[in-house]
């Protein structure tokens, strides 16, 4: 099997790297080999790897920062995406791309269908779901898998910014009125290349939603964390009103998880736990 991966160094890109059989042959390109701000430079990647299957694992992932350069992110997860997309139906290749809750606009308490209407409510939203949009009208055999809430051992996130403050503070505010599920880049790596094994396999993709169990909110989480980690800093819940941010963010991020399981044999799985092989890996 010949894998090609967009990204090389972000949490999700870093764990495909480690769950990759050894007999593959595996190309994960760096910003450097394959910049996705240059769409047509990411096809040009495709045709010369001649891969059995795609993923693309790099985005523009900074939340706040995308309501101020709206543009430049619309074009590494809109533009990139779509040609890449391209490239691989040209190619007749199946092509796997990582979206997110953000496409919806958090309303209601019930969980999100894939087939749900969406509605981000800021900039990153809208830019992966113009990503999600033109993979869609590639053609050829894509999956894209919307996750939530990512977490690893490596890079900025959620978990890394919590044992940081945590071992400073004594005490921090988090907002109680966000609740979404938790998601190691370790379970994704495994969903994305059991789904990837399935496709050259012949299965046929669409958009499934895969996200860690149970659904939390940033507070319960961020309370989890500390205890997990042995932190002594105690979790004040708050409100999204109490933390302004430039970039709005769903309040309802709980993501129906069925259809993976039911087509892919995928469960979702348990964040305490991959959340405690982090902390682990982080010698805590
Ligand atoms: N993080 C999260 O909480 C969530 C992420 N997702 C989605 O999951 C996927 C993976 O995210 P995650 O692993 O967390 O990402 P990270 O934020 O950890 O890393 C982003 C990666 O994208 C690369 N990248 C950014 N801009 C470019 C560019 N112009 N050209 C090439 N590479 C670029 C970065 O490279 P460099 O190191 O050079 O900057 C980095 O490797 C993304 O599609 C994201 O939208 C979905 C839900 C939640
Ligand atoms: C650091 C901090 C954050 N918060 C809040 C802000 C926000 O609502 C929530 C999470 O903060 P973050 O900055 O990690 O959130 P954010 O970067 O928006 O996380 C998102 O990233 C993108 C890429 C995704 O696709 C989403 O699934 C989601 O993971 O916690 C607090 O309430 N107190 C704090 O001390
Ligand atoms: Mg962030």
């Amino acid at each position: 099997m010949r894998l090609l991966v967009f990204g090389s160094t972000g949490q999700v890109a870093r764990e495909l790297k480690r769950a990759c059989p050894q007999e593959w042959e595996t190309h994960f390109l760096s910003r450097e080999e394959a910049d996705l701000s240059d769409p047509e430079a990411c096809a040009s990647a495709v045709c010369d790897v001649q891969p059995d299957v795609v993923i693309n694992a790099a985005a523009y992932t900074a939340v706040d920062r995308a309501e101020e350069e709206e543009q430049l992110a619309t074009l590494i997860n809109g533009a990139a995406p779509a040609s890449i997309a391209k490239a691989c139906a040209d190619l007749g290749i199946p092509l796997l791309h990582v979206s997110t809750d953000y496409v919806f606009d958090g309303s209601g308490e019930t969980a999100f269908s894939p087939d749900h209407d969406t509605a981000p409510l800021g900039a990153y939203g809208r830019s992966k779901l113009a990503g999600e949009k033109a993979i869609a009208q590639a053609g050829g055999n894509w999956l894209v898998l919307r996750t939530s809430w990512v977490f690893s051992a490596h890079g900025n996130n959620f978990v890394k910014t919590m044992l940081r403050l945590g071992k400073e503070r004594e005490s921090l505010g988090v907002v109680d009125d966000q609740v979404g599920g938790p998601t190691s880049a370790a379970s994704i790596a495994a969903a994305l290349l059991t789904c990837a094994k399935s496709m050259v396999a012949g299965k046929t993709g669409g958009i499934y939603h895969f996200a860690g169990t149970p659904d939390v909110s940033w507070a319960g989480f961020a309370e989890a964390i500390m205890d997990r980690a042995g932190l002594d800093c105690r979790v004040d819940k708050i409100t999204t009103a109490d933390y302004p941010t430039p970039a709005r963010r769903p309040a309802n991020s709980r993501l129906d998880c069925s259809a993976i399981e039911r087509d892919f044999g995928i469960s979702r799985p348990d964040w305490r736990n991959d959340l405690d092989a982090v902390l682990m890996e982080l010698n805590l």
